[in-house]
């Protein structure tokens, strides 16, 4: 199969999705690799690293989706990049699609066939392809947070660790899933006070198992949110419910309750986001106001620290990447059924439950595409 990979276009974004690494692993099966001139580069990758294990080099975008039968990226394609896409293509990406209407009619009307990094699922209940990248966006988040409440960003002025003779930042984090994790852990190793919220009494016990004394975990009903919320100097938003749009969990009403000049982080962007504020941002221009209460809101974390993510999301999609194009989609998604949960869009039809309720579109299971 030919693989190709374009060089990410959305704004700041600097990670790519096919690694050297992965590149030479996919020619050792027996395939082909197309990269596009420089899509590495902001990862730290050459293309003379890509030439170097095998891989050819296209010179433009428009090149790499003309001639690939896969197209292997890491954000969901921009409108330039789905114009490109065609009939029969393979996809394999993140999507997003819950809500971004936009996007889904492009993809629907391409005819390709798209599989969602962050819906493939494992046998542990967990999201293999979305892991890695909310292990980052994770433990970004109190670093962003903390700069965010600093006084030249609108910020209330508070150190997250305090000083000797003053107390640190309270932090709660509503989710306590592989987002929320990371960021407690962080937080609370640059001294904060953190409290994690969550709905999930089984996650709550590892989390109290396992970081007893690091930070403390409540319950997330909508009286502790409140209180958590009212409290605190820093508020990071990581809930998921896998595919849908993320739940509004923070109304705009209840901002005039917090501090002036508290910061938000809302990681669960991408999904929407979980505060009635929320609005998605970019690097060049991360953080906005309302009501005194400063909002970051990036849907690409990640993208910051693209090397270490790059390397991160590499190790996870190798696997599938390779069983994609040693089988062929439907095969694989077939042998698979982690995989088959991956599955957003093939031949004009919706094919994820969640995505559907959120757009209020039509969606088949998966498996009935497999014959389509
Ligand atoms: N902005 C960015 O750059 C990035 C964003 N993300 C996003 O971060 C979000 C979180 O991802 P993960 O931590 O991997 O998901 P996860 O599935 O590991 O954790 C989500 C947690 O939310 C909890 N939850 C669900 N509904 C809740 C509610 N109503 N109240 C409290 N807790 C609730 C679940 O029990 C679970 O523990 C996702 O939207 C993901 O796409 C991930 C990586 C990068
Ligand atoms: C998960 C995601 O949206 C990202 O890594 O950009
Ligand atoms: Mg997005």
């Amino acid at each position: 199969m030919l693989i190709g990979c374009p060089k990410e276009i959305k704004p700041q974004e600097f990670r790519v999705g096919v690694t050297p690494n992965a590149a030479q692993e996919a020619i050792a099966h027996g395939h082909d690799v197309l990269i596009e001139t420089g899509a590495g580069r902001g990862a730290g990758f050459e293309d003379a690293d890509y030439t170097a294990v095998g891989a050819q080099i296209a010179a433009t975008a428009a090149d790499v989706f003309e001639r690939a039968e896969m197209i292997v990226k890491v954000k969901e394609p921009q409108s330039a990049e789905r114009k490109m896409l065609r009939d029969g293509q393979l996809l394999f990406t993140y999507l997003h699609l819950a809500p971004d209407p936009e996007q889904t009619q492009d993809l629907l009307k391409s005819g390709c066939t798209a599989i969602a990094y962050e819906t493939v699922t494992d046998a542990q209940g967990g999201l293999p392809l979305l892991a890695p990248m909310s292990e980052v966006a994770g433990r970004l988040a109190p670093q962003v947070g903390a700069w965010t409440l600093q006084k030249a960003n609108g910020g209330r002025g508070v150190l997250m660790g305090g000083v000797p003779g003053v107390g640190p930042a309270k932090v709660a984090v509503i989710g306590g899933g592989v987002v929320g994790t990371h960021a407690a852990r962080v937080a609370a190793g640059m001294g904060a006070d953190v409290t994690v919220l969550d709905r999930s009494l089984p996650r709550m016990r590892y989390l109290d198992d396992v970081f007893a004394g690091q930070f403390r975990t409540r319950y997330a009903s909508k009286a502790n949110t409140a209180e958590l919320v009212a409290e605190a100097d820093l508020v990071i938003g990581a809930v998921l419910i896998p595919g849908a749009a993320a739940p509004k969990l923070v109304t705009r009403a209840q901002l005039s309750d917090m501090k002036p000049g508290a910061a938000i982080v809302d990681v669960a962007i991408d999904q929407g986001g979980c505060f009635e504020t929320s609005k998605a941002t970019t690097h060049e221009d991360p953080i906005y106001e309302v009501d005194g209460i400063m909002h970051y809101c990036v849907a690409n974390m990640p993208g910051a620290v693209a090397r270490t993510s790059t390397i991160a999301l590499g190790n996870a999609t190798m696997p599938f990447m390779l069983a994609l194009a040693n089988k062929g989609w439907r095969k694989a998604c077939e042998d698979d059924p982690h995989l088959l949960a991956g599955l957003n869009v093939h031949a004009g039809k919706l094919t994820n439950a969640p995505v559907g309720e959120a757009l209020g579109l039509d969606a088949i299971a998966p498996r009935d595409a497999l014959t389509l």
